[in-house]
């Protein structure tokens, strides 16, 4: 089973993630980021962004027929059977990546892109509604986010799609 873990920066992948292997699951987890910068999976850098361009044929590659969690903002752009998108409120999104010590204009970028549901519609439009499974971390602690991904992982929750709504925060 081909479970992607997927999100804005900040909505809390790889803290979920995280919590998940602490608690000893069986399912193997990937943190794709780890792996790009281990095995050079990169074209070039964006010294704008402070950021590598990821070679996704390369990634296609190297991940081969994975099994488990695949966690990374780019999860979603792998083969899947199952698609978690994590949400968060653009205002906290933007306090938490601030808090970790991102610029503020990269806080505010990832904001506004989660505001406009885009990782939530590449997820849809590469995968169908029916393997996709929004879950809102908004105000909520890790343990409980992790809780909603292992109940996608074992088949326990139904997909869904679309029924967060965060464009407010995009009006003046
Ligand atoms: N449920 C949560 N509630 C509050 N803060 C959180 C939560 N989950 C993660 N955080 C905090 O938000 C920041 C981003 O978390 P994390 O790195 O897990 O996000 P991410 O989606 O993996 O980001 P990226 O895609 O950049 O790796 C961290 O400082 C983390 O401590």
């Amino acid at each position: 089973m081909r479970i992607a873990v997927t999100g804005t920066p900040g909505t809390g992948k790889t803290t979920a993630t995280e919590a998940l292997a602490d608690r000893g699951v069986d399912t193997p987890i990937i943190h794709l980021n780890d792996e790009i910068k281990s095995h050079d999976l990169w074209t070039e850098r964006d010294v704008d962004r402070d950021s590598l361009v990821t070679d996704i044929e390369a990634v296609r590659s190297h991940l081969g027929e994975w099994d488990g969690v695949l966690e990374s903002h780019l999860a979603h752009h792998f083969a899947a059977d199952r698609v978690v998108v994590l949400r968060c409120g653009p205002a906290e999104l933007e306090s938490r990546l601030e808090a970790r010590g991102d610029p503020p204009e990269k806080a505010r970028e990832n904001a506004e892109s989660e505001a406009l549901d885009v990782v939530l519609s590449e997820a849809v439009e590469e995968h169908g509604p029916e393997a996709v499974y929004e879950i809102d971390t908004t105000d909520r602690n890790p343990e409980a986010v992790a809780d909603d991904i292992a109940a996608v992982i074992a088949g326990e929750r139904e997909p869904s799609a679309g029924e967060v709504d965060f464009t407010e925060y995009l009006l003046p």
